[in-house]
């Protein structure tokens, strides 16, 4: 079979650059296409362009709907809205829908659920194997622990990231909840200010940090009486996110439409 051919939506964002370099070195997977957002200036022209190099034959469009049609899987690390008018492109197509877009609302994520009936969806806050793996011991550290032992999810990232907390924080938050076995909505306490009174017993914190060039840095904090356990997570290269993002990619061809996640991706649940 043909490598499967791959879009990469928002080409000339953090995450887009490195994708576009990630696939370009891959034997597994082409580049058929890249998008960004209407009326952008790299609209028209060539990747190899945009990355300051020779042209490479791969165009870079405000038309999504012209290069969907020659892809497999769409790869998006955009905004939540770019990523919900881009699951409507989908519908007419058979390519996969790799999102790693974060800051989506309970109701993106239910349209986005209902788009997993015809379309073959990968979402995750954080698509490297690292997290992924932290997920499942955080669920299984909170599992082993009561609820004497308090948790709190601490993220760091880069002064341009606009939502908080991290998706990455919520995966864990989730994972922490999962392990108690409770709700995250019914016990999550973000960020706290103020009078805000004693800790509430089995409430789960967060916490987030924006500075300078931070790529991603996430800690679960589970704090009893006499001792700490801190389990980590830090990212010092966005291509541990790109590779998962293509990792997820190639591992959805040929899968029935649904809703996955990296657990199924990395055969982790
Ligand atoms: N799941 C994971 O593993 C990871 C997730 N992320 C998430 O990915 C997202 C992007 O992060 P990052 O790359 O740092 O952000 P950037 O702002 O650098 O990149 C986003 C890009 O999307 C473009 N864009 C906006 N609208 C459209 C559209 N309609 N069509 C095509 N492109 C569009 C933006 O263009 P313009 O600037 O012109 O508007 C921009 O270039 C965030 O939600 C972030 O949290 C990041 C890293 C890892
Ligand atoms: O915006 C980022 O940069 C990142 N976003 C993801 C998140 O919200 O967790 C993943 C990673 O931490 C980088």
């Amino acid at each position: 079979m043909d490598r499967p051919g791959i879009v990469v939506m928002g080409g000339s964002g953090r995450m887009g650059r490195m994708l576009c370099e990630v696939i370009a070195a891959s034997d597994a997977a082409r580049l058929v296409g890249v998008t960004e957002a209407p009326g952008h200036p790299w609209a028209g022209h060539d990747l190899g362009e945009m990355l300051g190099g020779a042209t490479n034959g791969v165009p870079v469009t405000d038309d999504p709907i012209s290069v969907v049609a020659n892809a497999q899987a769409v790869i998006d690390f955009t905004t939540p809205a770019a990523t919900l008018a881009m699951s409507d492109i989908l519908k007419g197509s058979a390519a996969a829908h790799v999102i790693g877009t974060t800051g989506l609302s309970v109701d993106d994520i239910a349209r986005l659920d209902r788009a997993a009936s015809r379309t073959t969806i990968v979402r995750a806050g954080n698509m490297s194997l690292g997290v992924n793996l932290l997920t499942q011991l955080v669920r299984q550290v909170a599992a082993a622990l009561d609820e004497d032992y308090d948790i709190e999810v601490i993220e760091g990232h880069h002064r341009h990231k606009v939502d908080a907390p991290s998706g990455t924080a919520l995966m864990l938050g989730e994972a922490a909840a999962a392990g108690r076995g409770v709700a995250l909505d019914a016990v999550a306490d973000r960020g706290r200010d103020g009078m805000t009174g004693a800790r509430t017993r089995g409430a789960i914190g967060f916490h987030a940090i924006r500075g300078g060039d931070i790529i991603g840095e996430h800690d679960v904090l589970f704090a009893a009486d006499g001792e700490r356990i801190t389990l980590r997570h830090v990212a010092s290269d966005r291509s541990v996110f790109a590779r998962g993002a293509l990792k997820a990619a190639l591992w959805a061809q040929g899968k029935n439409p649904g809703a996955y996640d990296m657990l199924d991706v990395l055969g982790l649940r």
